[in-house]
């Protein structure tokens, strides 16, 4: 509903109320808000729309150095789908109408466009993720559609089997012939994967497995791919050898990997032994088609096992390089942190979208205004730019630390190295629950600083909401991705005592553990000009110092609580600490990268302008955390005050480039799809929506 107040005070003609002549006042005050220059980076802003000159080469020349290799291949998705309009998503249909046209973009684009998924991620992943992000672009469904034949099922032959299954199955996966699922999930149990029930016990006369769901609580569920179009499916099972376990019992090796057909090839009917039923309509992602299966003693042969990590001989050997199940278990599981990078790439594609809808259209929607002076946009407001410019902000900082995660991932795949092997799982974990959760959070932002018109579905806050929202979910929960960083953490730290050396992502800690350990500099405490706010070294120090003193007071409080509560009881008596440790390293890792990146860049202009939005993304962490910050006497009241000011004054400063920065993330408006996120016309786009 609207709001009547603000109608009527805004209305031309009314008397003026006392409240609006103060809100008149402010808005005055608002357009001169800092004492200081107004033009960040010598680039002229024009007074009234705020436009900077030479805007359009300020963002083509970011907007270079942000795509690099990938911006071609990208266009190249993005004009694939401009040129035809019968794949493109409408904002309203039923959910068979999605996933029928979900499978029709996915076909078009490997048939039609001629893309190659799976050659693209064993050849040169970057460019894969690259291919993957532009098609949640294009429908958040299609991106995930995408991630479910290639990222999962295809990487699971690719990954966890051998050359006979990549004989077999490769091309057939990769030209979409095989649609396949990977059915890790069951009913009762999700992130506790060490606990699935599936089994999968070898039968040596046959020379098959026989695939079973013991129990209702066994039944695999949220399958992609599985309800609809999967022939096939990767299911992850207990190997099971009979007469190997003590006294001639069944031996149970832990969970392992198995080819399931699911559907008969020609005349894709359900296959015998198995039952599949739909998982039905969803909040979002309904161009996904996820189903829940049952097994009864299916038999399948004996070279279905993907038997990367252990195998079975005729005669029913057990053999594997890794010496136990544990071991086989981290190397599985490891194998598929390729999922995990795709999420974190995709996510921060959707927050791009969704800030760049909220960005132009504060900067289009004008209300209220100074006494017989035009409105101001509302993004001249200190409270838009206050919600609006960190999120800006950190989409750049996201950006720049997820392709630093995909260039990592890539040389593990080249290198194997073990401890890159290690950085790669942490990372990935770390990225993909700090980024997805922020999006999550953010695209309400977006949608309530759009008003009312936020709320109409064609300007997507809605779907990219709902969509987006099990990013946090799924390719492991959020928080148990969070422990799994601070137990590594932890590790490491433990390592350092006992004299061994960290790893390279965390190598910092080594400096700052020392430092941590001496109380914080009362004369640094008190610093307060811009140049020392400003400087990288004083923002990371701040960043690490937190991480290094979360880090040490956890272990002593682990270290206490586990006398008596024993090491499960005192992890959970410290959990939170713990998530709150793992988060403040992934800011630390993200801060890292991102001025890394700024000192990278060649052209001093889009130089200067990345400095400005890191120094915002540094500064509003540093604020928002205050508390912790002054309750250790890291930073002094008046230092805190400063930062405070500064945060202020450079989300102002970024509202002036806020056109330019949103334009350089180079989203075509198929892409945006919102009218009132539209380049150009908004009002215009909008209005012959609704059919005027
Ligand atoms: C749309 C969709 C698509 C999916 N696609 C697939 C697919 O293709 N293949 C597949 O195998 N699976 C798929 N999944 C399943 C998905 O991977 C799981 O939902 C996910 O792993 C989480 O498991 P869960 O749902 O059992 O949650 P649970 O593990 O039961 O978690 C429930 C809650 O408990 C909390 N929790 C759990 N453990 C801990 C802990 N140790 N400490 C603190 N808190 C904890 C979590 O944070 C969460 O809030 C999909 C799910 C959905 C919804």
């Amino acid at each position: 509903m609207a709001s009547s107040s603000s109608r009527s005070g805004g209305g031309a003609g009314n008397e003026e109320s006392p409240a609006m002549r103060r809100l008149r006042r402010l808005s005055l005050h608002l357009l001169q808000p800092f004492d200081r220059p107004a033009e960040p980076l010598a680039l002229a802003a024009c007074a009234g729309a705020r436009r900077v000159e030479g805007g359009a080469e300020v963002s083509a020349a970011l907007a270079a150095y942000l795509r690099g290799r990938h911006r071609a291949t990208q266009a190249r998705v993005f004009e694939f789908f401009r040129d035809r309009p019968d794949l493109q998503t409408p904002v309203e249909q039923t959910t068979a109408a999605h996933r029928d046209l979900c499978f029709r973009q996915l076909r078009a684009l490997v048939r039609d466009a001629g893309v190659r998924p799976l050659s693209l991620m064993a050849a040169d992943p970057a460019e894969y993720f690259a291919v993957m992000e532009a098609a949640g672009g294009v429908d958040i469904s299609l991106g995930v559609k995408f991630g479910v034949q290639y990222s999962l099922w295809g990487g699971s032959i690719l990954n966890l089997g051998t050359k006979k299954h990549r004989d077999k199955f490769f091309d057939g996966i990769d030209n979409l012939d095989i649609p396949g699922c990977f059915a890790m999930t069951e009913l009762h149990h999700g992130s506790n994967v060490q606990a699935l029930q599936t089994t999968a016990a070898f039968d040596p006369v046959t020379d098959e497995f026989i695939i079973n769901t013991p129990n209702d609580g066994a039944i695999k569920w949220w399958i992609g791919n599985a309800a609809v179009h999967g022939k096939y499916a990767t299911v992850f099972a207990r190997l099971i050898l009979p007469l190997q376990g003590k006294g001639g019992t069944p031996a149970d090796m832990g969970i392992h990997a198995f080819i399931v057909p699911i559907r008969d090839l020609e005349t894709h009917a359900v296959l015998p032994g198995i039952e599949i039923n739909d998982c039905g309509h969803k909040i979002g992602l309904n161009g996904v088609d996820n189903g829940a299966l049952r097994f009864r003693s299916v038999r399948i042969p004996r070279d279905n096992l993907l038997n990367r990590f252990g195998d079975v001989s005729r005669d029913g050997k057990y053999t594997s390089s890794l010496p136990t199940i544990n071991k086989r278990f981290a190397a599985t599981l490891g194998e598929l942190v390729g999922g995990r990078v795709g999420i974190a790439y995709s996510s921060v594609g959707v927050l791009k979208v969704a800030v760049t809808i909220a960005t132009r259209y504060a900067l289009l929607r004008q209300q209220f205004g100074p006494p017989k002076q035009p409105e101001i946009s509302v993004l001249d407001y200190q409270s838009h730019q206050h919600k609006l410019m960190p999120m800006l902000a950190s989409s750049y900082a996201f950006h720049f630390a997820t392709i630093y995660l995909v260039d990592k991932y890539s040389e593990m795949k080249k290198t194997n190295d073990e401890d890159v092997i290690a950085d790669v799982h942490v990372l990935s974990s770390g990225l993909k629950a700090y980024i997805t959760s922020y999006t999550a959070k953010s695209i309400s932002t977006c949608r309530e600083s759009c008003g009312g018109h936020g709320y109409a579905a064609v300007n997507r806050f809605g779907a990219l909401r709902n969509d987006h929202d099990i990013f946090q979910t799924f390719e492991g929960d959020n928080t148990v991705l969070l422990q799994q960083v601070a137990g590594d953490l932890l590790k490491q730290y433990q390592e350092k005592f006992k004299g061994g050396t960290l790893s390279v992502t965390w190598n910092y800690l080594r400096d700052s553990m020392s430092t941590y350990l001496s109380q914080p500099n009362p004369v640094t405490a008190r610093w307060e000009g811009e140049d020392h706010l400003r400087d990288p070294n004083f923002q990371l120090d701040a960043f690490r110092y937190r991480t290094s003193r979360l880090l040490h007071s956890v272990a002593a409080r682990l270290q206490k609580h586990s006398k008596t509560l024993g090491g499960f009881g005192a992890w959970n008596r410290c959990l939170n600490h713990l998530l709150t440790l793992a988060e403040s390293h992934i800011e630390s890792v993200i801060l890292a990268k991102f001025i890394k990146s700024v000192k990278s860049c060649p052209d001093e202009k889009t130089r200067q302008l990345l400095k400005l939005v890191c120094d915002l993304y540094a500064l509003d962490r540093i604020w928002k955390d205050i508390g912790t910050y002054r309750n250790v006497d890291y930073v002094a009241p008046n230092k805190a005050k400063a930062i405070h000011k500064l945060t202020d004054y450079l989300s102002y400063q970024v509202r002036l480039v806020a056109r330019e920065l949103v334009d350089a993330f180079d989203l075509p408006d198929l892409i945006i799809r919102a009218p009132i996120g539209m380049q150009s016309e908004a009002y215009a786009q909008y209005t012959q929506h609704v059919g005027f």
